[in-house]
This record gives structure tokens, C-alpha cells and sequence, in this order.
């Protein structure tokens, strides 16, 4: 049975329409992450499923079961969102406590259900400290223990990490989905950061101003993006995006990049003649020696290092930028004049005027001709 359906959820506030029609099954058991800029309705989805904002169209599911007209605690949803929200006047095993006593349980019950959760999130020496005493770190993990604590069968958690130091995210990124999966709850999972979806998620929903634009597992979304705006939101440093025209010769079809004949994938040819914009990740362009088939001569700008890899801005001949990414332990040119290599195969092909990609089609024609 589905942990979550949503079904055709419409939401306005005013005039404004926040969420246009969100249609989403989330499997028992499963992450899923709602990713997306500011303002494209992650939040209002999340506290629409709590119960604690009503819809203005379509219905919400939890275990098969309707929801309407079910207030907010009787829904059995652990919640934690961005601002802690924790009980000042209360340390933090009461804080983890307070859903666990709500529902009557025995003391003993209560400390064992606290206990589990702290030593898990490692703030099992805090637990008498109150709120003011706690790091952001360990309020950060006192509100998310909260909403485990009672084993609840749905978890919402908003942007939990937003708060926390980046040590610690990148500690959390790795910890929290080992927990999620112990837990066993069906989570939906909001973040503005590419990486926390791609670490924490089964699949990824990704929203724009109201909408699920795509949805997918983390590589689907990475290597398959739907949309151009999609491409640029996932990737550090972002995709590089050139115009231009795909032809074709005998060999297939091809793009021009530097005057040079980069062929592109065979099933692509629908393409031919069409504005197009190219996605090229930063880390499908290699340098290379200048005798290489295909070499683009650039000159090189900049060069940054970023996490483990290095990143070099690089202009061709009509004053193009790229960015190209390698590992950092990679040698490579650092000033001066230098040629590139494009893995046009894994190039990415956008329709200029739409911004939605166009997919190789692979019907048996195609696959004749690209072997002719
Ligand atoms: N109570 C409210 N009254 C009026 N407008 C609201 C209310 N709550 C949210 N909105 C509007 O709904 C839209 C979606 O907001 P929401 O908080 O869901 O975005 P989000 O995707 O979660 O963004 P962020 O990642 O910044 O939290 C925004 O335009 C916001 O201004």
C-alpha cells in the first residue's frame, strides 16, 4: 500500500496559486525529496500532507486513507522543520519526549524510545541541557529526534539541515539515510541543496512555481534532466549551455563547436536545424594535446579549486566560456593556451525556444542508421 498519494492538490492563497495540480505516490518506506528554488511550494505541500493548511482542490492520502476532515494529531506524522521549534523551558530528552508522553505512554516506555533516539543522533550526552545551551547542531538533532521518537509512520522533514554547520550537514548527509531506512517510516524530504536530494533520496520530485517538473531517481534527474532550468539546478559548477544548430552528414548528426565537427547522439537527428542550447557538464570536457581528433584550442582564464576537483574557465577562439571540472589530483594547464575534448555523447540537447530536452529516439530505424 502507498505510504502518500496526492491526487490533482490545488492550493491559493489570495490570488495567488501556490500549488497547480500536484499529482504524487510515495511509496511505503521510501525518501522522497521535494527539490526546488524558493517560493515553488515545497513548505505549503509538506504542511498541506501535515493537516495543518487545507487544500483548495484534490485529496491527500496517508495509508490509503483519506484525510479529510482528519486533524493533525490524529494523522500518526513525525514533523521537523527548519527553525527547531523546540520548548525553551524544557531540556532536550523532554523536548524528544513530549510526543511520546502526549500519547500516554508508561515512563519507562518513554525513556527507552528517547534513549534509542538520542544515541542514534549521537546527542545522548546533551539530553539534559536545555535548548539555549545546545549548539545549532544539537537543536538541529534534538528537533529531528523529536519527530522519530514516536515511531511515527510518516515523517515531513523541511530543510532539517539548513541551519547546521557544513561539517555537520556533510556528516548528517551520510548518516541520516541509514537512519531513515532503520526507521523504516516513508519520509518526504525537503532541501534547496542538490547534493543533500541526491545523498538522501530514493527519488527526487523537483518543483517550479507550483508543479512537479520531473521525478525521478537522483542519477535519472542528473543524466536525464527534463528541462534546461532542471540541468542548471543540479551540478557545482553548473552545466555549461552553448547555442547551437545540430546538422548532419554522412556520418550523423553533429554540432559545431569551434568551427569542429562534434557528432552528437545518433538518435538525435530529429534535432537537425532546430535552435537548440547544448548542456555540457563540466566534468564531460577533458584537456588534451592539440594533435587529439576534435581538439578545441582555448585560452585559459581562471582556474579554482572547488571541494576535490579543479575548475578552469576556458574561452574559445569566439569567446566562449567553459568551465571544465577534474579531480584535483588530475594534472592540467593552468595558464596560457590549451585544447579541450567534448564527450559529445554525453552532451545534453535542450530545445531553445522551450527549454525541454529532446531525447534520442530509439526506434529500430535509428539504430540501423547509426551502425550504416
Ligand atoms: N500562509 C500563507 N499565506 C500567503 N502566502 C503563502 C503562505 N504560505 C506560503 N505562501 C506562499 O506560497 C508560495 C510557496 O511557499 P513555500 O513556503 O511552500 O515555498 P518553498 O518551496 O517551501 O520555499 P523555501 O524553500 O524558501 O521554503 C510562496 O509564494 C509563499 O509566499
Amino acid at each position: 500500500m502507498a505510504g502518500v498519494e496526492l491526487l490533482d492538490i490545488v492550493k491559493r492563497f489570495k490570488n495567488e496559486t501556490v500549488l497547480d495540480g500536484v499529482t504524487l505516490t510515495v511509496a511505503e518506506g521510501e525518501t522522497l525529496v521535494l527539490f526546488g528554488p524558493s517560493g515553488a511550494g515545497k513548505t505549503v505541500l509538506l504542511r498541506l500532507i501535515a493537516g495543518v493548511v487545507e487544500p483548495d482542490g484534490g485529496t491527500v492520502r496517508l495509508d490509503g486513507r483519506d484525510m479529510r476532515d482528519v486533524p493533525p494529531e490524529l494523522r500518526n506524522i513525525g514533523m521537523a522543520f527548519q527553525n527547531f521549534a523546540l520548548f525553551p523551558h524544557m531540556n532536550a530528552f523532554d523536548n524528544i519526549a513530549s510526543p511520546l508522553a502526549a500519547r500516554r505512554k508508561t515512563a519507562e516506555r518513554v525513556s527507552e524510545g528517547v534513549e534509542r533516539v538520542a544515541r542514534l543522533l549521537k546527542i545522548d550526552q546533551v539530553l539534559t541541557h536545555r535548548p539555549r545551551a545546545l549548539s545549532n547542531g544539537q537543536k538541529q538533532r534534538t528537533a529531528l529526534a523529536r519527530a522519530l521518537a514516536a515511531s511515527p509512520s510518516l515523517l515531513l522533514l523541511d530543510d532539517p539541515l539548513r541551519n547546521v554547520d557544513a561539517k555537520l550537514r556533510f556528516e548528517m548527509r551520510l548518516e541520516l539515510p541509514r537512519l531513515l531506512a532503520a526507521e523504516g517510516a516513508t519520509t518526504l524530504y525537503v532541501t534547496q541543496d542538490y547534493k543533500e536530494a541526491m545523498a538522501l533520496a530514493d527519488r527526487i520530485a523537483v518543483m517550479f512555481r507550483g508543479r512537479i517538473a520531473q521525478l525521478g531517481s537522483p542519477a535519472e534527474i542528473y543524466l536525464s534532466p527534463a528541462s534546461l532550468e532542471i540541468a542548471r539546478l543540479f551540478g557545482d559548477p553548473a552545466i555549461n549551455v552553448l547555442d547551437v544548430t545540430p546538422e548532419q552528414d554522412s556520418q550523423g548528426p553533429f554540432v559545431r563547436l569551434s568551427r569542429l565537427r562534434a557528432p552528437i547522439d545518433p538518435g538525435l537527428h530529429h534535432a537537425v536545424g532546430k535552435d537548440c542550447s547544448l548542456g555540457l557538464r563540466p566534468e564531460a570536457i577533458r584537456f588534451v594535446g592539440g594533435e587529439t581528433t576534435g581538439a578545441i584550442p582555448v585560452t585559459i582564464e581562471a582556474e579554482t579549486p572547488l571541494n576535490e576537483k579543479i575548475v578552469t574557465l576556458v574561452t574559445t577562439a569566439r569567446g566562449r566560456e567553459i568551465l571544465v571540472s577534474r579531480p584535483s589530483g588530475e594534472p592540467g594547464p593552468s595558464q596560457g593556451q590549451a585544447h579541450i575534448a567534448v564527450d559529445s555523447a554525453h552532451a545534453l540537447l535542450f530545445d531553445r525556444r522551450t527549454g525541454l530536452r529532446i531525447e534520442p529516439s530509439r526506434d529500430d530505424a535509428d539504430v540501423r542508421g547509426a551502425a550504416a
